[in-house]
């Protein structure tokens, strides 16, 4: 594939196929802008084993074997084994209800924990992870090897409700409420962070219309992603007012391509780890000097998306799907 201006950038995409995921691996996999070099699986929409299985299969759509899947955590990071899984959205296999066969191919043996910390060691400040479901791997990496942040080049995450409701319960949002202790280890390591939450992804709708010009492709992802899509539809259709499905993944997916697709804002962000409000994340935008001490001060910055160019992200998931 061309490369675009320049060499593409290295990305490692964290993943729980999941729908969006399919929809957002497939993206990347068009993009000349980036190089997928790996997928690293965890638990959210799927189970771990399940996600694994799920991205392995995905690549074989793609025909993209040669990208290493690499297995990560099946357990929080304070390895709770009680896990939310969205089964209800993607369907019980996670891509729809489709029964596709089993992949041939296996994952690489080396955690994804390993996997992340390694290509973050062989090309220093060259990989961006983009994270796409509960934060645990990464915060694995970050826990286990000291040089991972300054390492790693970006983290663009799938994550968040910032000041608006999630879509867990009104204070949480998926990815974070999965694993908070992971997330707000990830926001406060230090690492170059930019969290895409559903304040913005909310805006980024694929709707019923556009769903018939995907129809409209012959294209191999656009017929296969028609197939899975039904069950995200329904879903929607049955949860929310809106007359398409939210492009959480794909936009993330997006932002990490081209950063000028959204606007940010940076601070701390913290998580709110039990109580009501486990999975809250709250930004401090260090506007104000509080006279006390607070559990944001003194954080490392983070950047925050805060607008996004739907139209444009809209073009460029079908233009890129349908091809
Ligand atoms: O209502 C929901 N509950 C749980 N997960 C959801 C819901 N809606 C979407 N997602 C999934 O979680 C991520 C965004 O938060 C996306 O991966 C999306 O597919």
């Amino acid at each position: 594939m061309a490369a675009a201006a320049g060499e593409p950038k290295k990305i490692i995409i964290d993943t729980d196929p999941g729908i969006d995921d399919a929809m957002a691996i497939f993206v990347a996999l068009r993009s000349p802008e980036v190089e997928v070099i790996g997928l690293t699986t965890i638990y959210g929409n799927v189970y771990t084993t399940l996600a694994t299985r799920n991205a392995l299969h995905l690549l074989e759509v793609a025909d993209r074997t040669d990208i290493p899947v690499a297995e990560g955590s099946h357990v929080t990071i304070t390895e709770d084994k009680k896990l939310r899984i969205a089964d209800f959205v993607h369907g019980a296999d996670g891509l729809g209800n489709q029964n596709f066969p089993p992949p041939e191919g296996k994952p690489i043996d080396m955690s994804a924990t390993h996997f992340l910390v390694e290509q973050a060691k062989l090309y220093p400040g060259k990989v961006t992870v983009v994270a796409l479901g509960p934060l645990t791997n990464i915060a694995l990496a970050i826990q286990q090897d000291p040089s991972f942040v300054k390492n790693i080049g970006q983290i663009v995450l799938l994550g968040g409700a910032f000041a608006v409701n999630g879509n867990v319960n009104p204070a949480a949002e998926a990815n974070i409420f999965g694993d908070p202790d992971a997330a707000d280890i990830v926001f406060t390591s230090g690492a170059d962070v930019l969290a895409v939450g559903i304040n913005v992804t909310h805006q980024v709708i694929l709707t019923d219309s556009d769903r018939e010009t995907l129809a409209s492709s012959k294209g191999k992802f656009a017929q296969y992603l028609l197939k899975i899509l039904e069950v995200y539809f329904n879903y929607h259709h049955d949860a929310y007012s809106t007359k398409g499905v939210y492009l959480h993944d794909p936009t993330a997916m997006l932002a990490a391509i081209n950063p000028s697709l959204i606007t940010y804002v940076e601070g701390a962000v913290r998580v709110q780890t039990n109580g009501i409000t486990r999975g809250l994340t709250l930004l401090y935008n260090k506007q104000k000097r509080f006279a006390e001490i607070t559990k944001w001060s003194d954080q490392p910055s983070v950047k925050v998306a805060v607008t996004v160019d739907a139209p444009a992200v809209l073009k460029l998931v079908l233009e890129r799907l349908m091809e």
